[in-house]
């Protein structure tokens, strides 16, 4: 065969299999997780190279959270952007918004936030990326475009209709550590999750091999499962929590105090008899733990009640869990409610853990904090 007929049979089969996976396709909401499995990709990029630039290289005062600022501000509007190309009638639940950035004295933080956005929007487009999301080569932002974008995540959310959360950087202490952070995605319909997505640049593949391969993404649509994509590339694999009994369970919880109680944790921990210390993690990597094996429980017990936990930092790591077999309640044995607004309500907390051993948990947990079962 010449190197001419060559080339004109790859380009066949190579349309023949962008055709058939990008129009054959009928599982619901396919182009949604192609394309946030693109946004979430290239975040989690933009907030690596944030570290690489601002936090590794430069001295930082101790307290200083501006490259966790311009990570945040920069991944927000780069999904937004992609979002606003992608479903432009979706509205956004963003943890962000560009009112700080427009005053004057926002400048400096502005021109870097600009930068780092159109960077991670020119980057080339690889396997599954497509040009009218706003990205590629030639596709870069004004500065007015990336803080409409950013200020797109404003919506109050409720009960009805679509919406994407964004978590542009969840763990902003973690990822200020070099340690783990996550990039979170989600796309509701009607207050269900009908994808959750989460992207961890630090994780290790392997929890028990902290040397070995870090950086995934993970991703569930409802009734699809669960699936851990590696970041180097290599191909994705379907997760389904293990069986673990009471004793052997070991708990994921926040590295801050601040965020969920280690004292109650503790008390939980010596009501249902479980002996190996916990396994502490900043963000919502610890749904993507959960999800694949690790723990077998998370619990985030309030330590204000005052507090309201916010619909990004749930919505796509619940989905997660449950489409891998768990169960995610709050300390009433409730399902988290993501039709009240840009919040939970009332903090009841998170259990999440499999499906054998959550009522044990619940139970514990209730006898711990005096939280009642609700029907
Ligand atoms: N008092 C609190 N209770 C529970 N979560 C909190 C509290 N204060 C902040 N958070 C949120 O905890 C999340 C990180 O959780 P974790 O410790 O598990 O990594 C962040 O999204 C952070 O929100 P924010 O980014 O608004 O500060
Ligand atoms: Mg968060």
């Amino acid at each position: 065969m010449n190197s001419r007929s060559y080339l004109q049979i790859r380009r066949i089969i190579g349309v023949f299999t962008t055709r058939s996976f990008t129009t054959m396709s009928t599982r619901p909401f396919a182009l949604e997780r192609q394309f946030a499995v693109s946004a979430v990709r290239r975040a989690c990029a933009l907030t690596s190279s944030v570290f690489n630039k601002l936090v590794k290289n430069e001295t930082l005062t101790k307290g200083d959270k501006s490259p966790v600022t311009v990570g945040d501000y920069a991944a927000q509007g780069l999904i937004s952007i992609m979002l606003k190309n992608s479903f432009p009638a979706d509205p956004i639940v963003g943890e962000e918004d560009a009112g700080e950035l427009r005053a004057d004295e926002g400048k400096v933080l502005r021109e870097r936030i600009i930068d780092l956005a159109n960077e991670a929007l020119v980057a080339p487009r690889v396997e599954g990326d497509k040009a009218e999301w706003g990205i590629g080569p030639g596709q870069t932002k004004t500065t007015d475009e990336l803080l409409d974008a950013i200020d797109r995540g404003n919506y109050d959310g409720g009960r009805t209709g679509r919406m994407w959360t964004i978590d542009p950087i969840d763990g902003t202490k973690g990822f200020l550590r070099g340690e783990q952070y996550a990039v979170c995605l989600s796309l509701l319909v009607d207050a269900q999750v009908q994808l959750g997505i989460i992207g961890c640049p630090n994780l290790p593949l392997d929890l028990s091999n902290p040397d070995g391969e870090r950086g995934c993404i993970f991703v569930a649509v409802r009734g699809q499962g669960c699936q851990q994509i590696p970041l180097s590339g290599a191909s994705e694999t379907t997760l389904s929590m293990p069986t673990f009994t009471p004793s052997s369970l070991t708990f994921l919880e926040s590295v801050e105090a601040m965020h969920s109680s280690h004292s109650t944790s503790d008390i939980i921990s010596s009501i249902i008899g479980i002996t190996r210390p916990p396994i502490r993690m900043d963000s919502q990597a610890k749904y993507g733990c959960l999800a694949r094996g690790d723990g077998g429980l998370y619990l985030r017990m309030p330590t204000n009640a005052g507090y309201r936990e916010k619909i990004w930092d749930h919505a796509p790591g619940c989905l997660l869990v449950e489409e891998a077999g768990g169960i995610v309640t709050d300390s009433r044995g409730l399902p988290l409610d993501f039709g009240v607004g840009r919040t939970l309500g009332e903090n009841y907390g998170v259990v999440a853990a499999g499906k054998e051993v959550h009522a044990v948990v619940l139970d514990a947990v209730q006898q711990a904090t005096g939280v009642k079962a609700k029907a």
